[in-house]
Formats: structure tokens, C-alpha cells, sequence
């Protein structure tokens, strides 16, 4: 019996109340598959008897549509009772720390060769559209050098604020549309960081992750600064990555340093799964001529970069005026219902990385934290 099939299956049966499938939803946990028997957990959002009914039959259904042979054991989960997060199990090889954020299910960092190739707008627009398709989701932006989100979320000149829980001072997140955000530029001046290095830095990061407030959540996204450095570094050392997501631009420049960002998480001390490529500024569209595509920055960069992380191409961003201007005016482009084709493209993206998300969960063990060694 193939897992992936299995997985599949389950991807095409939707929860009745949002519409969405139940893998892009993130609501199949622990999925065991030892021929003929398929078990796995389903996270629900409502405990209503009809409606669990409903989604048993059709997992049911699906899965004994590929696997006649199949014993399908489906358990439900209660909402009050969540789920030990998924990517942070047993991780391989010496003893772990205590994971720091058990309430987090997903950690996933958007990483580029370098800057300028839309790494923020791709954290954002694809944070809200995680939101959008039934995920909780949070923002962390890493990216101490070039901070966007404030910006981009409409958060400019807030700054969060400090609560004591159980004696402990901890920082609580800002919220934009719904979403917990934290940001290197709620506390850091930008002339400020550019002089930070190493320690301080990582001091920043562990930080933002070990002593905010932050919710439990399906995915945290966080915006790293481009190319590899003390970010990076001190993020895989203080939490469990589930995968990163490459995001670059079509053309052969930008591709080469997204190779070298690409290599940092196959480092064999780091292993962060690679999950997919955003290409952006795929094509230019513009507004008034809404079918045609002018491939400004070449073709291909994108599928290049998939095939040699050996992961997915999640999706293409046309480079349109609407984009850049949701950037700057803290309303991010993927909330503009009426343009639906930036829209479209975020939602794929979105969902790719959903599902990536899950397949990944089912195949591989947790991501080691790296371990800091002492020379
Ligand atoms: N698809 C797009 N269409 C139009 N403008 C875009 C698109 N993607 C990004 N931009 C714009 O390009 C500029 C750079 O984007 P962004 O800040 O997201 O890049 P970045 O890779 O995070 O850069 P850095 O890491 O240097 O901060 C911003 O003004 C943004 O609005």
C-alpha cells in the first residue's frame, strides 16, 4: 500500500462545512499505513455527530476506492484535545532540548538567494492565503536587515507589548488581519541591525521564537533575511523547521544564489526539507490587458530550481502593479477579492504548500534541531 496514494484519497474529500479537503486543511494527523490497515486521526473543527458521520463515510469511501483490501480505522479528535504538533516528534540522533513551542504545528521558513525577489510579499500574501483556506497562522519576520511586514500589514510605529505569564515577561504579537505577527522591525531600528552580528542576533531570533506569546498555530511562516547567515543558523538551532519554501525569480542571476540558499538546509547537520519554489515575477500582466503575459525576466527559473531541490514548482506570481502597491499601503494583494487572478495564484500556492506540508509530515520524522557545538 502506497502512503502517497493514500494521501491522495484523502485530498479529495472535503469538509462539508469549509469546502476544503481535508489534506490542505491540515486535518489528518498521524496517518499509519500497514497493509490492509490504514489508520489515522482526523482533527475536527466541531464535534457534531452528523458531521463526523459525514467525513468518516467519505474517507471511508475514498480510500477503499484505491485499497478495496483496506481496514480503514479513522479516529476522531476533539477540538478542546489538539494534536501534539507533527513536526516536532522524536527527532533523530543526541539528546533533544524541549521543543520551545509545542502549541506550533508547522515552521516554515521562506528563504531566497537574494533580496529584492518578493521573499516578504511571498510570506504574506501566502500566510493570509494559509488563513484563508482554514489554517491558523502566524508571521515571524526574520529578515532583521530589510524588516517588511510592518509595512506590508499596516503595522508601522506599533510595537508590542509585555505581559508576565507565570512571573516570566514574555512579548505579545501584534495582530493584522487576524494573524499574530512579530517583526525584527517592531524593535529594531533597520540602522541598528545592519552593525548586529552573531550573538546578538541570535539572541533576537530565539527570542522572538521562545518568548513571545504565540497562539497555537497550524503554520508559523517566517521570512528569513536573503541568502545564508546568522538568521538561518540560529533559527535551525532553536526550533524544529518543518521545510522552506525557495521563492526566486525566473531569470539565471537570481537562480544561482537560490542555489546556494537552497544548499544551506541540505547541509547534512541542517536537513530542513525543502517543500517547494515560488517563482515570482513570472510574467508581467498589465491591467488593462489582463490575458497577455510578457516574460520580462526569462522563463524557467522556477522549474529549474524545483528539479534540483528535488521538490515542487508551488507556484507562479505574475509581477503586477497591484502586488507592489498592496505592499507598500499595508493591505497585501491576495485580500483584494476583485483581483481574482492574484488571488488564484496565491490560493495555489497555498494549497501546494499545505499539501506539501502534510506529505511531508507523513513521510519523514521530525527536523533535528542542530545541535550547537561547543569548539
Ligand atoms: N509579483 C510582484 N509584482 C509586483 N511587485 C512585486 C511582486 N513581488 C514583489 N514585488 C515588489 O518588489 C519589492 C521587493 O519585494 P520584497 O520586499 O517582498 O522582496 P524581498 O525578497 O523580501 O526583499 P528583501 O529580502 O531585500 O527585503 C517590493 O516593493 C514588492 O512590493
Amino acid at each position: 500500500m502506497d502512503t502517497t496514494k493514500i494521501i491522495r484519497a484523502l485530498a479529495t474529500v472535503q469538509d462539508p462545512n469549509t469546502g476544503t479537503d481535508l489534506i490542505t486543511a491540515n486535518m489528518v494527523l498521524h496517518l499509519k499505513v500497514a497493509a490492509p490497515d490504514v489508520t489515522f486521526t482526523l482533527q475536527l473543527p466541531k464535534l457534531d455527530n452528523d458531521y463526523k458521520q459525514q467525513l468518516n463515510f467519505a474517507c471511508q469511501e475514498a480510500i477503499l476506492d484505491v485499497y478495496p483490501e483496506a481496514n480503514v480505522h479513522v479516529h476522531m479528535q476533539n477540538p478542546g484535545n489538539p494534536a501534539p504538533a507533527s513536526a516536532q516528534g522524536a527527532a533523530t540522533g543526541g539528546p533533544q532540548k524541549p521543543n520551545p513551542l509545542p502549541q506550533i504545528r508547522n515552521i516554515i521558513a521562506i528563504a531566497s538567494g537574494k533580496g529584492g525577489v518578493g521573499k516578504s510579499t511571498v510570506a504574506v500574501n501566502l500566510a493570509l492565503a494559509l488563513q484563508e483556506i482554514g489554517g491558523t497562522v502566524g508571521l515571524l519576520d526574520a529578515d532583521v536587515y530589510g524588516p517588511s511586514a510592518p509595512t506590508m500589514l499596516g503595522l508601522v510605529g506599533q510595537k508590542p507589548t509585555v505581559e508576565k505569564v507565570y512571573g516570566k515577561p514574555k512579548i505579545k504579537p501584534l495582530y493584522a488581519y487576524g494573524m499574530p505577527v512579530m517583526s525584527t522591525g517592531f524593535v529594531v531600528e533597520p540602522e541598528q541591525a545592519v552593525v548586529l552580528r552573531g550573538p546578538r542576533l541570535s539572541g533576537i531570533i530565539k527570542q522572538f521564537l521562545e518568548e513571545c506569546i504565540w497562539p497555537p498555530l497550524d503554520y508559523l511562516i517566517i521570512d528569513l533575511p536573503p541568502g545564508t547567515g546568522d538568521v538561518q543558523l540560529s533559527l535551525v538551532q532553536t526550533v524544529s523547521v518543518t521545510g522552506a519554501v525557495l521563492v526566486t525569480t525566473p531569470q539565471e542571476v537570481a537562480l544561482s544564489d537560490a542555489i546556494k540558499a537552497m544548499n544551506m538546509f541540505f547541509l547534512p547537520d541542517v536537513q530542513v526539507p525543502v517543500l517547494g519554489v515560488v517563482e515570482n515575477m513570472s510574467w508581467f500582466t498589465p491591467r488593462e490587458l489582463p490575458d497577455n503575459k510578457y516574460y520580462l525576466f526569462g522563463k524557467d527559473g522556477g522549474k529549474i530550481l524545483a528539479k534540483k531541490s528535488n521538490s515542487m514548482l508551488l507556484g507562479q506570481i505574475p509581477l503586477i502593479q497591484g502586488i507592489r502597491e498592496g505592499g507598500d499601503s499595508g493591505k497585501p494583494a491576495f485580500l483584494d477579492k476583485e483581483d481574482t487572478v492574484t488571488r488564484e495564484a496565491w490560493l495555489k500556492v497555498a494549497k501546494n504548500v499545505a499539501r506539501q506540508t502534510a506529505l511531508r509530515n507523513e513521510m519523514m520524522s521530525a527536523t533535528p534541531v542542530v545541535q550547537v557545538k561547543n569548539t
